[in-house]
């Protein structure tokens, strides 16, 4: 990476803690799980994938399509992340890069609905270069009140860091220890491997589910911040790989899936080829995402089935 011209920008992290985010509603239908399906590659190189073909068309007449479960790894956004109204947190909002995704899934994802979400901030660190703040989305049905899920967002604000002592530097977080935030990746050959190709206007689609953020649209932002190009969502290289891991382990059966993590390694360039390697291990599906193209590793995290899935 290259040409990050990091501006001034300042963190004051009791502020910041102590912020309230406004609980939203929003409601969405089948057509929206449709398009986030095909945006995360559902169907890509087979209109007609067994499988998949539940994700994106009511297939023999069934009354509800099938919906991803990383579908609700777009609920956050719903209303806007509401970083900007965070009194204490400034910073480039060009340098933003997304570190981590967090999911419990809690109930199946209706095909429609009407959520309310309730966010806190549920960490903040002080990495020198950066600052990292973490904001947890909890998900609820509008109707009856229930649990739906749970999303925590790792963010990464490059050039923003170094607001506290550096022998001591400042960090919070509101949630237990166990929930680990790396995976080891086994030494022994994975499971299952599964390659899916991106377009190169995997972006401009996935976007239209509703993460607008110009890094994955605009030549001139992207190079801002320090790409060559517009990058791809690291939510929509999640959603390839939880699809790669559903259709290799769950029969293509999305409410298998309990809980999602998934650390960014590194970026995407949309029409790069994505190469899923996968471990399982009980419940447990241990993954990691390579560009072909570039031989590198761009995500790896895990994926906790539940225990009766058909396997
Ligand atoms: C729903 C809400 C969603 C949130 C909004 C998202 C909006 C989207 O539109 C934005 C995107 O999708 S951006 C695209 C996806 N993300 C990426 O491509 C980022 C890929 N990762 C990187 O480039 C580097 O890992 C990078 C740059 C992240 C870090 O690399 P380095 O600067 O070299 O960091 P390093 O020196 O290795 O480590 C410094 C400290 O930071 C911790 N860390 C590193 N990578 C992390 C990551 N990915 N997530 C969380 N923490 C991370 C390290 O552990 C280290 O801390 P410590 O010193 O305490 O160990």
């Amino acid at each position: 990476m290259a040409n990050t011209n990091l501006s001034a920008s300042a963190i004051d992290p009791e502020l910041v803690i102590s912020h309230k985010f406004s609980e939203t509603s929003f409601s969405y239908t089948e057509r929206d799980v449709a398009l986030y399906a095909l945006g995360v590659g559902a169907c890509a190189e087979d209109a007609m994938d067994e499988k998949e073909l539940n994700y994106v068309y009511n297939k023999n007449g069934q009354k509800f399509i099938k919906v991803l479960p990383t579908f609700s790894a777009l609920f956050p956004f719903a209303k806007g992340l509401g970083l900007e109204g965070i009194r204490g947190l400034q910073f480039d909002p060009r340098l933003l890069l997304h570190g981590q995704q967090y999911i419990e899934i809690y109930r199946p994802l209706p095909s429609n609905s009407s959520i309310v979400n309730k966010a806190t901030i549920a960490g903040l660190h002080d990495k020198g270069k950066a600052t990292i703040i973490e904001i947890e989305t909890r998900s609820y049905l509008k109707e009856s009140g229930e649990a739906l899920c749970m999303n925590r967002s790792t963010i990464y604000l490059r050039g923003s860091g170094g607001f506290s002592s550096s022998s001591h530097p400042y960090s919070y977080k509101t949630y237990p220890n166990d929930q680990p935030s790396h995976v080891s990746i086994p030494k022994y050959q994975p499971t299952a491997v599964y390659e899916n190709p991106t377009q190169p206007s995997q972006a401009l689609l996935y976007r239209l589910s509703g993460d607008y953020n110009p890094l994955h649209s605009d030549p001139m932002v992207a190079q801002v911040a320090g790409f060559t190009r517009p990058i791809l969502h690291g939510l929509c290289t999640m959603g390839f790989a939880v699809r790669a891991i559903i259709k290799s382990f769950c029969n293509g059966e999305p409410t298998a899936v309990k809980n999602i993590f998934g650390r960014f390694l590194l970026h995407v360039y949309p029409g790069e080829t994505l190469v899923t390697e996968m471990w399982l291990d009980g419940p447990r599906v241990i993954y990691q995402t390579k560009v072909k193209e570039r031989n590198r590793t761009v995500l790896s995290g895990y994926v906790i089935l539940k225990q009766n899935s058909s396997l």
